[in-house]
């Protein structure tokens, strides 16, 4: 006689049951009894139904904080939003941005409003119901242990009875406005509206992705970091600049000089000094010594709105600009020939000069220099550093690996980052994957062994992190500290992208056609859905919806290109927050939003300053364009978080059986 189908399963449980046996009496643990675990499998159930948390996508942000932390307090443009939603019949456009203002910049609102009310527990009153109507609003889609997490511990018990009481009879608003009055009449007011507003602002983003290039050309880098450090819920996918200064903390000092040349180049090195701690007198002494003589026309910085210089600090910029220039290219010799496997030779330039006639020779042709002054060049040697340049690198090494803020920010950068994130179904990098004109992924040799794709990418990961990481003098260490170099610029560098950084012809020949730097195949395949279905699935992504994210490459709006790639498959936010490259974007970044009603894109127009957000009540003005939207709202249970809670529900109900079928005994 044959078993029936329930009589199966009902072995099949049990044998899960006693083969997980010793994880299952771990779990008892934490639900000790059948009601301690059928309550949870109850909460998780509805969890699993909430509509899933809102992703905000930003990308190169490039040290521009202001609009930075500008769309963060506004959730892209969210806030504004979700403030129409609610007061949309009923308050003036003045009201409503002067709300909105004071979501995003409570303390500073305030202020101003002290200041200029007569009637100032009015105004209290007044923007309290407000504020406590957008809060009920955002946080309507969260459990309340969530809302609960991101309470301010001050006033939890109080803001959790403002959102869930439900005003409906008479004396339960006579309850709520009497809160309200207590909060004015002692004098909590502006502490309850900051936490407010803080935590409107936390509600509409409910995890922020940085996909690379928080460095370099902007002027506070050290300010976005310090704001994502105290971010409830961000990761960030490393971006070639990122990876720039990461090799230099990690005392590359290659990448050291890489850092100080763009620093310089963008009349930023204010923040070496100020901000982290790194003395430049050697490299000012140095520069003055050897270049004094030379008005180093072609390193004249690009001028910073906030860095003011007067013509005496330019030009001592400008001399420590080439210095670093010349030290870098000899520095990178060292690299390139400890490490043919980079197939870096066609970078050596140094040696293809003919100092007497300010030429160099490129392939078969030749071409003028546009200046001929190389103090510290020796035309027979050219590569080797003058025992002065050999003095200066050690010590600036020395002070980039020890500054204790520049530590901090790359050992954050080490643990929220990763060179590829894949998050509910999406794939997120920054560059590309290095891909050969054939679309077929292309190789690198790595000791010995090779790499493509996603090993290739894993590779380079973990490479990089022995380089940080690694005890000094090993010869891990040493290779993973040429390979964070590598990822800056080198052609398989899925960080980079392309086949050369042309930085030599760029300060040294005008010719511009010599300027020109190739994009790896990737780009040109960008708009064909079979390339991003191959690279998809090379992650082992086959949802429908997935989709890649990338930054790097800004999209020039202004000649109409579309950030959106292959009918939705890749989606690139490289906006343009760096203000140099704004004019080629002609917007001043994107924010991309999944939320459960599908994927927004947002473009942002320049920001004024946050003086003028504050005092002017300027927003961002931001548009805002409907990528895909969702027939069914998305829930957590179609998340990665959803999966997780799902396989925990199903343990939870083997636990359940366990203690019913008395094969686990319940503590009581
Ligand atoms: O605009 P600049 O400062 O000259 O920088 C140009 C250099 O920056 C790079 O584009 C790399 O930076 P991005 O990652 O921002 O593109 C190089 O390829 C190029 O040589
Ligand atoms: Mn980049």
């Amino acid at each position: 006689m044959g078993f029936t189908n329930e009589q199966a399963s009902e072995e099949n449980l049990v044998e899960e049951i006693i083969s997980k046996q010793e994880y299952l009496k771990l779990l008892s643990k934490g639900y000790p009894t059948i009601a301690a675990a059928s309550t949870e499998i109850i909460n998780l159930e509805a969890i699993l139904n909430l509509p899933k948390g809102t992703e905000h996508f930003l990308s190169d942000v490039h040290g521009e904080y202001e609009p930075f932390i500008h769309v963060l307090r506004n959730g892209s443009g969210v806030v504004k939003r979700k403030i129409e939603d609610i007061f949309g019949n009923y308050l003036m456009d003045d009201e409503k941005k002067s709300l909105a203002t004071l979501v995003y910049y409570p303390e500073q609102k305030l202020e101003i409003e002290l200041k200029e009310q007569n009637n100032i527990n009015d105004w209290y009153k007044i923007n309290l119901h407000r504020l406590i109507e957008l809060c009920r609003y955002v946080s309507s889609k969260y459990t309340r242990s969530k809302v609960r997490k991101a309470l301010p511990k001050d006033f939890t018990y109080v803001i959790e009875e403002l959102l869930h009481e439900q005003v409906d009879g008479i004396d339960k608003q006579q309850y709520y406005d009497r809160i309200i009055t207590t909060i004015i009449d002692i004098g909590r007011a502006n502490e309850f509206i900051i936490a407010l507003s803080k935590l409107i602002q936390r509600l509409v983003i409910d995890r922020l992705h940085i996909i690379g290039d928080i460095y370099d050309r902007g002027p506070r880098p050290d300010i976005i970091l310090d704001t994502l450090m105290e971010y409830h819920s961000v990761d960030i996918q490393w971006g070639n600049h990122d990876m720039l200064w990461m090799g230099a903390a990690a005392g590359v000092k290659a990448c050291i000089a890489n850092v100080l040349r763009i620093s310089a180049r963008y009349s930023n090195l204010d923040i070496i000094e100020d901000i982290y701690g790194i003395n430049l007198l050697p490299l000012a002494t140095f520069a003055l010594r050897y270049y004094g003589e030379d008005s180093c026309k072609q390193f004249i910085p690009k001028i910073n709105e906030e860095n003011i210089y007067n013509s005496h600090e330019i030009e001592l910029i400008a001399k420590m600009h080439k210095a670093i220039t010349i030290i870098q290219f000899k520095l990178e010799y060292e690299i390139i020939k400890r490490r043919p496997e980079f197939k870096m030779d066609h970078r050596l330039l140094l040696d293809k000069i003919n100092y007497e006639n300010g030429t160099i020779k490129l392939g078969e042709n030749i071409y003028n220099l546009n200046g001929n002054l190389f103090p510290t060049i020796d035309s027979k040697d050219p590569f080797k550093l003058t025992e002065d340049e050999k003095i200066l690198i050690e010590k600036l090494e020395s002070s980039f690996v020890n500054s204790e803020k520049l530590q901090k920010h790359i050992a954050f950068l080490f643990a929220k980052g990763s060179i590829y994130l894949k998050y509910n179904s999406n794939l997120l990098f920054h560059g590309c994957i290095p891909l050969n004109e054939d679309m077929s992924f292309k190789t690198m040799t790595i000791n010995g062994k090779q790499y493509k794709g996603r090993l290739l990418l894993e590779k380079f990961e973990s490479l990089a992190r022995e380089g940080y990481f690694y005890k000094r003098d090993t010869s891990e260490k040493q290779y993973g500290m040429d390979i964070m170099w590598y990822l800056w610029n080198g052609a398989a560098s899925s960080l980079f992208g392309k086949d050369e950084m042309a930085t030599f012809e760029r300060y040294f020949i005008n010719d511009k056609s010599m300027h020109k730097e190739n994009k790896n195949p990737y780009y040109r395949w960008r708009d064909d859905e079979e390339m991003c279905d191959k690279v998809l699935k090379e992650f082992d992504l086959y949802n429908k919806e997935s989709r890649i994210i990338n930054g790097h490459v800004p999209v020039k709006n202004v000649k109409g290109e579309s950030p959106i790639k292959a009918n939705g498959k890749l989606i690139v936010i490289d906006g343009g927050f760096a203000k140099a490259y704004r004019t080629q974007t002609g917007i001043a970044g994107y924010t991309l939003i999944y939320n459960s009603y599908g994927l927004q894109l947002v473009s942002h127009e320049p920001f004024e300053s946050t003086e003028n957000a504050i005092v002017k009540e300027r927003d961002i003005l931001s548009t805002t364009l409907v990528v895909e939207k969702k027939l069914d709202r998305k829930t957590v249970g179609d998340t990665d978080i959803g999966e997780e809670l799902k396989n925990q529900i199903k343990d939870l109900k083997l636990l359940l059986t366990a203690y019913r079928k008395g094969l686990i005994n319940e503590i009581v």
